[in-house]
């Protein structure tokens, strides 16, 4: 099995220079070509627990990607990671990502947010695999060739909608994953609950990222004021009602998980907060502004999600 890592930031290199040191087949599928070959040259460093791992893997650039000889491109049996964000899944990305599928190799999709796994499939060949997939894991890229692994957990993934007639198929393939992601030591776990998942990891996301972004505070800090308490506690309720029409089951996503993940990530600035502070696109549209989207789908108001999704934008 080879895996095709495209997007080589914070995620996509932790992840693939952690399987590449665990002797995974890693391509990583970048932007540039400097990353390409830095990669490719005097490898990757992987900073974990105070040590760094310098770990040599195979690169290229989206462009060359295009052009490599047949026998390198990913085919059945191989699966192809998008690692990038929400904001850079453009039509132009998505048209690579469906020429290196066209041989049959599954897809991985770890984008936090909604949106996105509708798009992605209307723009892959008919009949790809793809798989959601949800990380509790941290990192941190701190330049093209260095990644900080800031936050251990669990890759869990599986399919959407469980059920279909090729099922039987896809597990085998997806399982086949769990064996070298375990092997290369990366706890990893097959879900038949992916869309409680995704919505109870979006809802962390819509309560902390937002307001922490908004009032520049570690996630840790959030709690710690009573009013910000309070904001957090209304805008949870909202989110929660919204996704629960939506579907969310009622043992997902409580609000003692989200304070616990405010607990276990006290250190941590969060995605948005680092996103505004570098003067990068943030995810809101498909956080605070995805739950918006199902409130309107669902006839109901969603006054804090657009507040926050406004004032976020008005910090891009
Ligand atoms: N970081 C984390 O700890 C976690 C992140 N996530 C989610 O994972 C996703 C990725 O996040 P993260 O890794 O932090 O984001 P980063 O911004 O660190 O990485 C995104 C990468 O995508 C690359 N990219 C963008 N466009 C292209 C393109 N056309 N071709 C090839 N590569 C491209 C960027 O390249 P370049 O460097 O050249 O700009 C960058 O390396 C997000 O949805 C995030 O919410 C989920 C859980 C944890
Ligand atoms: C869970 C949390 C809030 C951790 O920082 C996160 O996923 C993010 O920052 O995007």
């Amino acid at each position: 099995m080879r895996i095709f890592i495209v997007g080589a930031g914070s995620l996509g290199m932790m992840y693939g220079l952690r399987l590449a040191r665990g002797g995974a087949r890693i391509t990583f599928v970048t932007r540039s070509v400097e990353q390409a070959s830095l990669i490719a040259g005097k490898g990757g460093k992987l900073v974990e627990d105070g040590e760094e791992f310098v770990v040599v893997a195979k690169a290229v650039s989206m462009s060359d990607g295009m052009a490599l000889a047949e026998d390198e491109l990913p085919g059945a049996g191989d699966w192809i990671w998008i690692t990038v964000k929400q904001a850079h899944l453009t039509d132009e990305l998505l048209a690579s990502v469906s020429s290196l599928s066209a041989r049959g190799a599954a897809v991985l999709c770890l984008q936090n947010g909604i949106g996105h796994l509708p798009r992605i499939a209307a723009a892959l060949p008919a009949g790809t695999l793809i798989v959601p997939a949800i990380s509790t894991e941290g990192a941190l890229r701190e330049s093209p060739d260095i990644v900080r692994y800031t936050g251990r957990g669990t890759l869990m993934f599986g399919p959407l909608r469980p059920g279909k007639t090729n099922a039987e198929e896809e597990e085998i393939t997806q399982k086949m994953l769990v064996s070298v992601l375990e092997e290369a030591g990366i706890t990893a776990e097959l879900s038949n609950q992916m869309e409680n998942r995704i919505y109870e990891k979006l809802l962390i996301n819509a309560v902390i990222n937002p307001l922490t972004a908004i009032f520049g505070v570690k996630n840790g800090e959030l709690p710690l004021h009573p009013s910000r308490l309070r904001l957090m506690s209304a805008l949870f309720m909202e989110s929660r009602a919204i996704l629960a029409r939506s579907g969310l089951n009622e043992e997902y996503g409580s609000w003692e998980k989200v304070l616990a993940v405010c607990e276990a990530t006290a250190a941590n600035e969060s995605s948005m907060l680092r996103d505004v502070q570098s003067g990068r696109a943030t995810e809101i549209d498909w956080i605070n502004g995805g739950i918006a989207g199902l409130a309107r789908e669902a006839g109901i108001p969603s006054p804090l999600n657009d507040a926050v999704a406004a004032m976020v934008r008005a910090l891009h």
